[in-house]
């Protein structure tokens, strides 16, 4: 049989996750992400989500352990491979954007050298090259005055802009593939949709794919061509985003539906104007109109008085 899909540059199989013999945390996990794709695996917490991501990285951390099943990117059975060679594979074809950006960055080396770093270690470029292609990189994800902060410390940056550095440093060696878990939950909900978009256009330019981790239906119905909803360490449902918020077919997922704040004909005020929830715009760091993700959290703060 002939098919056109393109081979998947992530295919997880009936993966396991557990604690000693006794405590399984996932229980047999599979999906696939093509070339470019953006795949979203939503749940409440404690679903899973994370310790698939970080599974997928090599960053599970003991107690936790790979219990069964099998992690293959672009064809390679990762779980095969010795520390080194994870590691080499690790912010070059693979990368990740945590959460916090506070907890990745290094509070005690500049944000320019931590970026500079990336260029050192997987391309072999020298400290003056390296830190010039930094500040490009900061450029591309649209630091203002990209020099100056290079030389500054992640503390001297807001929390968008310190998400912003993240991202630069994870898509500096143009991964194939973007893992990005809860990476706008800490941040405002005005610099969210900004950040957002970043991964977004960005990915979209260079063909990478993501697999996007988030508790928000909101920001999955924005970013993911398809979706995987996870409940208790399983995988419940797999759609295309547009078919699983018009037919969703696990009633794990129709509560997950349900449970959202009612969106369509309500108004609230931004900005000083009414707006249609479904039509609102906030600004990005330079002023610049861009679209508010409808999610549980903004909905809630925009309709604060
Ligand atoms: N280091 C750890 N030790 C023990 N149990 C853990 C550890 N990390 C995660 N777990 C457990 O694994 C399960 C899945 O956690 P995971 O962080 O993947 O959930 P999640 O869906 O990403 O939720 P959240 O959004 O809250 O992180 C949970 O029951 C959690 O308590």
């Amino acid at each position: 049989m002939s098919s056109s899909l393109p081979d998947p540059v992530l295919s997880v199989r009936d993966l396991r996750i557990g604690i000693g013999a006794g405590n399984q945390l996932l229980h047999g996990v599979s999906f696939d992400i093509l070339p470019g794709e953006t795949y979203g695996l939503v749940g409440e917490s404690g679903s899973g989500k994370s310790i698939t991501g970080l599974s997928v990285m090599g960053l599970l951390k003991s107690p936790l352990a790979i219990t069964g099943g099998s992690i293959h990117f672009q064809g390679q059975d990762v779980l095969q491979l010795g520390k080194r060679a994870r590691r080499r594979l690790r912010g070059d074809r693979m990368a990740m954007v945590f959460q916090e950006p506070m907890t990745a960055l290094n509070p005690l080396v500049t944000i320019g050298r931590q970026i500079a770093e990336m260029f050192v270690v997987h391309r072999g470029l020298g400290w003056r090259d390296a830190r010039h292609k930094a500040v490009e990189a900061l450029e591309s994800v649209r630091v203002p005055a990209p020099e100056e902060r290079a030389r500054a410390y992640p503390h001297q940056l807001s929390g968008g802009m310190r998400q912003r550095v993240m991202i630069a440093i994870a898509l500096a060696c143009r991964p194939d593939l973007l893992i990005a878990d809860e990476p706008t939950t800490a941040l405002d909900v005005t610099v969210q949709a900004g950040v957002l978009e970043l991964i977004a256009e960005l990915c979209r330019a260079e063909g990478t794919a993501v697999l996007l981790v988030s508790h928000d239906l909101g920001v999955i119905a924005n970013m993911c061509g398809r979706v995987g909803v996870m409940d208790q360490g399983r995988l419940v449902e797999e759609q295309d985003t547009k078919a699983l918020f018009e037919n969703p077919l696990h009633p794990y997922t129709r509560g997950l539906l349900a449970a959202r704040p009612r969106l369509g004909s309500r108004t609230v005020a931004t900005r000083g104007r009414l707006t249609e929830l479904d039509d609102m715009v906030a600004s990005d760091e330079r002023g610049r109109d861009v679209p508010t993700l409808i999610t549980p959290r903004s909905v809630a703060a925009e309709a604060l008085p």
